[in-house]
């Protein structure tokens, strides 16, 4: 029997320092997109610290052991700290590790990611020097930190797939929205004009949304306001809206 296993766990626990072993790096990422004048956008930050000074990257953080209890707390601590923003809604995407991502050391990340309505960002704190959403359009050209362009890229696919079977992207309009706007932020995210008349009848035939009675006047005939119905989000397309 070894040493360790005869003595008592409250013994073993007295002894044990975490800080003998070299750890690696732990923060959260969050790669949040909204609608909003007609572009999908995404939630960055420009880094105003070492290391990526300078670069725009997503609003991200270390746990801070002695402040949050679990990710959940970090990544809704870091968001609204950074950008101003209380994200009504945050799914995990993927943990990125490994001893290149950052210059810091090894270091693994997890990610989440959300769809959500348009709220105007603030900078609350030092380290970060201006926060944005920025049209998706204009990430290639601009040279993000870490490997936040593979955080958004895998964001946008699993968006991509919500938005093949689901109307989970009304979750990024207003609480009120026309067909018009629904159908092109479903081709933004999945890449590709749909049918007019075969998305709507799809969506209607599903009774996924409730005629709010009122109407937008934009440039052309005034289009009626539709909400989500209740549980709206739940449903799932057996054959994807491209189709
Ligand atoms: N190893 C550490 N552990 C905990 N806190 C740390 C550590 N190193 C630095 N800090 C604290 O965190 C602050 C760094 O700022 P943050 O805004 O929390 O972190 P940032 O530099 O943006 O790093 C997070 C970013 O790193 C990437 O790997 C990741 O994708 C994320 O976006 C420092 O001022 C310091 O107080």
């Amino acid at each position: 029997m070894s040493e360790q296993s005869v003595m008592d766990e409250a013994t073993y626990l007295q002894q044990y320092d975490p800080k003998q072993f070299d750890s690696p790096l732990v923060t959260v990422d969050a790669a949040l997109f909204t609608y909003h004048d007609g572009v999908l956008k995404v939630l960055l930050v420009e880094r105003a610290s070492h290391p990526e000074l300078g670069k725009w990257g997503l609003p991200g953080g270390f746990i801070d052991v002695h402040r949050v209890a679990d990710l959940t707390q970090a990544i809704n601590g870091v968001i609204e700290d950074k950008t101003g923003i209380t994200a009504p809604y945050l799914e995990q995407l993927a943990s990125y590790g490994n001893n290149q991502r950052d210059k810091r050391g090894w270091s693994v990340t997890v990610s989440y990611t959300a769809l959500m309505a348009y709220q105007a960002c603030e900078v609350r704190i030092a380290t970060v020097a201006d926060a944005q959403w920025v049209d998706v359009e204009q990430l290639p050209e601009m040279t993000l930190a870490f490997d936040h362009m593979t955080i958004i890229e895998a964001g946008r696919e699993r968006l991509k797939q919500k938005a093949l079977y689901s109307i989970v992207p009304a979750y990024a309009l207003a609480e009120e929205f026309t067909f018009p706007e629904l159908q092109h932020l479903h081709e933004l995210l999945i890449g590709k004009p749909l049918q007019k008349r075969s998305f709507r009848r799809r969506i209607e035939q599903a009774n996924l949304l409730e005629d709010t009675g009122k109407f937008r006047k934009d440039a052309g005939r005034p289009a009626i306001l539709y909400r989500l119905a209740a549980d709206a989000e739940q449903y799932r397309f057996v054959r994807n809206l491209e189709d």
